[in-house]
């Protein structure tokens, strides 16, 4: 079984008008809700790629009682952990262009941790974790804690995170990370003009522990680098609609897959990212089915 892991879930509420004047009174256009965080949006695509997967992490108040009956019309499964305070509400402004407005999230207490870390526990080596998302404050060690858990009882995980909390996790061997350019370039401490750049910081990375390294460029695609292949995926064309959740569309494309050639994940990893892309909420099955002919793999050449 799948099991992603959310720390920190989100009502999305998306906002559409055509433009906020600061300092006056603004009126929406269209608004919607969301079941958001970046796990749970993993867990939404994998059911549209026909995977099952649970979600787990921490849940409270109305906002969380709205996710959880989200995900369950959806047919999505869910344990997560009860807390106090509220799920947090992320504002998605849409106007010419795209702000985000992110919560800090609620208090998770150290007993809530214990919960998670006993749900995990309880998995097995037939099992995969997807930790994706912002940490709940005063936590700031749980990503590289769960990951040597689940080390030592040879689960294997993938996470999507940032910085030091991503690259605390390397000595556990996260199967995928996926950073994006900012990202890797915060860890590289570098910038990376050119794709050999960018193949050499991720190398870096595969050095220090991850199987598979998957870069996120936006509208120019992705890299892939493991120990065998170098590769640019170009991505497809198509008019921008909303970015929210592209890269956990790609996280979900790659690991659908698990049992295809690398390249077949990569294909709809790329795939999944780029109909969220292109569409209003997550990629529909129907949406990422039509974009996968479209997607070329090139190698890249020149690099160690
Ligand atoms: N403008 C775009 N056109 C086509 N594809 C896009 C576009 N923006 C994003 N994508 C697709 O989505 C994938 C992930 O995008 P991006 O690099 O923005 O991820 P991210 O920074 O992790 O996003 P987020 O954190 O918002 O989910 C890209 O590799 C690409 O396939
Ligand atoms: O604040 P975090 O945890 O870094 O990101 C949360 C978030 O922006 O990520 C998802 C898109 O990737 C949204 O559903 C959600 O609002």
């Amino acid at each position: 079984m799948i099991y992603t892991v959310t720390f920190n879930p989100s009502v999305d509420y998306v906002v559409r008008l055509d433009e906020v004047e600061t300092g006056a009174l603004n009126r929406t256009g269209d608004t919607e809700k969301y079941a958001g965080g970046k796990g749970i949006n993993v867990s939404r695509v994998l059911k549209q790629l026909g995977r099952e997967s649970t979600a787990l992490g921490f849940c409270g108040g109305f906002t969380g009682g709205f996710i959880k009956d989200t995900l369950e019309s959806q047919g999505i499964s869910h344990r997560f952990i009860e807390i106090e305070e509220d799920t947090r509400i992320n504002i998605k402004l849409k106007t010419a262009s795209e702000t985000e407005i992110n919560a800090d999230g609620p208090k998770i207490t150290d007993e809530n941790v214990e919960s998670l870390k006993d749900q995990l526990a309880g998995l097995t080596g037939d099992d995969h974790v997807i930790f994706a998302g912002s940490v709940p404050k005063g936590h700031d060690r749980l990503y590289e804690e769960l990951s040597r858990l689940l080390f030592e009882k040879d689960i294997s995980f993938s996470i999507d995170t940032e910085g030091g909390k991503l690259t605390s996790t390397l000595q556990y061997k996260p199967y995928l990370i996926k950073p994006n350019l900012f990202e890797l370039e915060g860890i590289a401490g570098r910038k990376l003009v050119r794709d050999t750049d960018i193949v050499e910081a991720a190398y870096e990375l595969v050095e220090r522990g991850a199987s598979n390294v998957l870069v996120t460029l936006g509208g120019e695609g992705a890299v892939f680098v493991n120990s065998d292949v170098r590769l640019r995926i170009p991505s497809p064309k198509g008019v921008l609609r909303n970015s929210v959740g592209a890269g956990d569309s790609t996280v979900a494309g790659f690991i659908a897959g698990c049992e295809s050639v690398i390249e077949e994940r990569i294909r709809y990893a790329i795939a999944c990212g780029s109909a969220t892309a292109f569409s209003d909420d997550l990629a529909s099955c129907g949406e990422i089915e039509a974009l996968v002919p479209h997607i070329e793999i090139n190698s890249i050449e020149g690099v160690k």
